[in-house]
């Protein structure tokens, strides 16, 4: 279970605060794999990044008491001063990963980055540098995997990889998943989470929460 505790988070802006959540408490439930569903610029990303640690509340807290991936998009972690290969013993050594060489083979065979692999990070396009996020993290096991762009990293050769390597961990973990494409939403979830305004929704039917976010 990951709850939200009386989350509130804004962002300043120009126009002063823009709040996304006030005082939200919320339980995601556990043993889903969960699509996130809402229109442009309600939150979704912002509620991905909450969980996921990379980004605070304003107040209030997020608990779990399980082990969740980071959102790909966001390539948290991915230091670009470091290699890939360098990135990903980085990662698995943060992540308790044992077999730290299979580990990194793993990641390169998986990411398709050939000698990219071995040269800085700062010089790959973002579609490298998600490969290699996406790699690295389909390479731990979690419990929750946060898959926020599967459809979109890569070519299609890697999205297939990507689509696979997914369709064998949500057999056994759980996914939570953003995406505008009902098709990829489909294959994966099976409940979903409306946001509207702030507040969230569990449909225990993803086709329930489709319809009701269909009909925003
Ligand atoms: N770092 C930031 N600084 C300021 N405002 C932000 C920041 N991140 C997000 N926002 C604002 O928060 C709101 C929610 O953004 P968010 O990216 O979470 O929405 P989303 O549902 O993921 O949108 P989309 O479907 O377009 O990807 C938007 O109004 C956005 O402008």
């Amino acid at each position: 279970m990951i709850r939200l505790d009386k989350v509130t988070k804004f962002y300043p802006s120009n126009l002063g605060d823009q709040y996304i959540f006030r005082d939200l408490s919320f339980d995601i439930p556990g043993g889903h794999n969960i699509a996130i569903l809402g229109s442009n610029g309600s939150g979704k990303s912002t509620l991905f990044r909450l969980i996921a640690g990379s980004e605070y509340p304003s107040s209030g807290r997020i608990i779990t008491d399980l082990t969740l991936s980071w959102p790909v998009a966001l390539a948290t972690g991915i230091h670009p001063e470091m290699t890939g290969r360098e990135n990903a013993r980085f990662i698995g050594r943060v992540n308790g990963v044992t077999d730290l060489a299979a580990y990194e083979e793993r990641i390169k065979l998986f990411s398709g980055l050939g000698i990219h692999f071995d040269l800085f990070v700062r010089d790959y396009s973002s579609g490298m540098r998600s490969r290699l996020a996406f790699a690295c993290s389909i390479s731990i096991d979690f419990d929750v995997y946060l898959i926020d762009e599967v459809t979109s990293v890569g070519d299609a050769n890697f999205r297939k990889r990507a689509k696979d390597a997914l369709q064998r961990i949500s057999d056994h973990s759980n996914v939570i998943m953003v995406s505008h494409q009902m098709s990829e939403l489909r294959k994966f979830c099976d409940s979903a989470i409306v946001l509207d305004k702030g507040e969230l929704t569990f449909y225990n039917d993803l086709e329930e929460g489709i319809e009701r976010y269909q009909a925003l």
